[in-house]
């Protein structure tokens, strides 16, 4: 047997190590875009976020190779209430189908050359040698109706699997991160920790997820409420609010994000919930918001309200909302495209084309 020689590293210690992002590399990498003989500012949000990844990675020399995409899968006890369209099962369905490469976000991600790594942090059935990463920390969370989803201890385990996730694609080469969940239950989650984190009222912030009635609407608003007033999460707590409210998804991709800020990996975002998730963990770490990008906004009423609260802007708006990381996926060609523009393109001098001076 393979011994694991590596040492965990634990929340705490990520949290004291991680860097601010280089005010220098985004100077100058902006400073390159607006060399490069072109209308200024006219690839808009991608300029912004190439400036990011510069930021992320300490150098305008930034790199976008070996792209991965870390899928955090785990169930949510509240699909007790009746608040989604299909069972659970669905959840470890479409994990196993991650690791055979053949879910939505496997399709998308292999025509742009990224990887994606399912990841087991609480699916609620066996998945022992599917082929997903064996991270379970439980078969589910508790329904929040009854009791906390997640203990504190379980919560904390779940952001220290990200963050070991973060070390895995670090360990791969990867350059550029993506994340993506899959977890019947999780818009349910997503949106209670969202009401608690912007202080919007659940009917605010509360949509269909996967699909769902009119009647079936009304019943997930009116468990959001009683979860909320029930547990009474502290917003200025994201673990709080991550264990009362929250699912091992949620807590695993805050880690993520945590771990990637540590390892100056750039992550791409996805809809409400891995945005849900990144709200949680800028309260609770929040240099980790200079790491973040956006990619779409979620069809989701609360995903352009959880990207406004994250300062963050998204390029491409497509009415999307499928989760596993799609956005992610569909990001990275367009990241590129820009990239190649950065790298390859010109300069006002080299074609010969005076500046006037009165551009900001
Ligand atoms: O990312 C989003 O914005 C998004 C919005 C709605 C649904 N989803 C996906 O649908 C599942 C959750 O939907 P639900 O209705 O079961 O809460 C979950 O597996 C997500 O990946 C994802
Ligand atoms: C089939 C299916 C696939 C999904 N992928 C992400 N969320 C999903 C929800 C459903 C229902």
């Amino acid at each position: 047997m393979i011994q694991n020689t590596e040492r965990k590293v634990t929340l705490e210690h990520a949290i004291e190590k991680i860097l601010p992002v280089s005010c220098e590399a985004a100077r100058e990498a902006k400073r390159r875009w607006d060399q490069v003989a072109k209308p200024l500012n006219s690839l808009g949000v991608l300029e912004e976020d190439l400036v990011r990844i510069a930021a992320a990675q300490g150098t305008s020399s930034f790199s976008l190779d070996h792209k991965w995409i870390a899928v955090m899968c785990g169930d949510n006890g509240i699909v007790e209430e009746g608040v989604t369209q299909t069972g659970q099962e669905v959840t470890s369905i479409v994990a196993k189908n991650m690791a055979k490469g053949i879910s939505c976000v496997c399709l998308m991600a292999a025509r742009t050359g990224a990887g994606v790594l399912p990841v087991d942090v609480g699916i609620a059935s066996d998945m022992t040698g599917t082929g997903v990463l064996e991270r379970k920390i439980s078969y589910g969370t508790k329904n929040f109706l009854k009791d906390r989803a997640m203990t504190l201890r379980e919560t904390r385990q779940a952001m220290e699997t990200g963050i070991e996730t973060a070390g895995i694609l670090r360990k791969k080469g990867c350059r550029l991160a993506g994340c993506g969940e899959m977890g019947i239950g999780n818009t349910t989650t997503s949106s209670a920790v969202l009401s608690v984190l912007l202080q919007a009222e659940p009917e605010a912030v509360t949509g269909r997820g996967a699909g769902l009635s009119d009647a079936a609407l009304a019943c997930k608003i009116r468990v959001i409420k009683d979860g909320i007033a029930f547990h009474r999460p502290d917003p200025a707590d994201g673990l709080d609010v991550l264990s009362k409210v929250g699912g091992f998804d949620l807590a695993a991709l805050a880690g993520f994000y945590i771990g990637c800020a540590l390892y100056r990996i750039p992550v791409v975002l996805d809809g409400l919930i891995t945005a849900a998730a990144a709200l949680a963990a800028v309260r609770i770490c929040p240099a980790v918001s200079g790491y973040l990008l956006a990619s779409h906004v979620s069809a989701e009423p609360a995903g352009i309200m959880a990207l406004e609260a994250l300062g963050l802007k998204a390029a491409i708006q497509a009415g999307m909302c499928l989760g596993e990381g799609t956005g992610a996926a569909a990001l990275f060609p367009l990241l590129d495209m820009a990239a190649a523009v950065y790298w390859n393109m010109d300069s006002f001098q080299e074609i010969h084309v005076e500046q006037y001076q009165h551009f900001t």
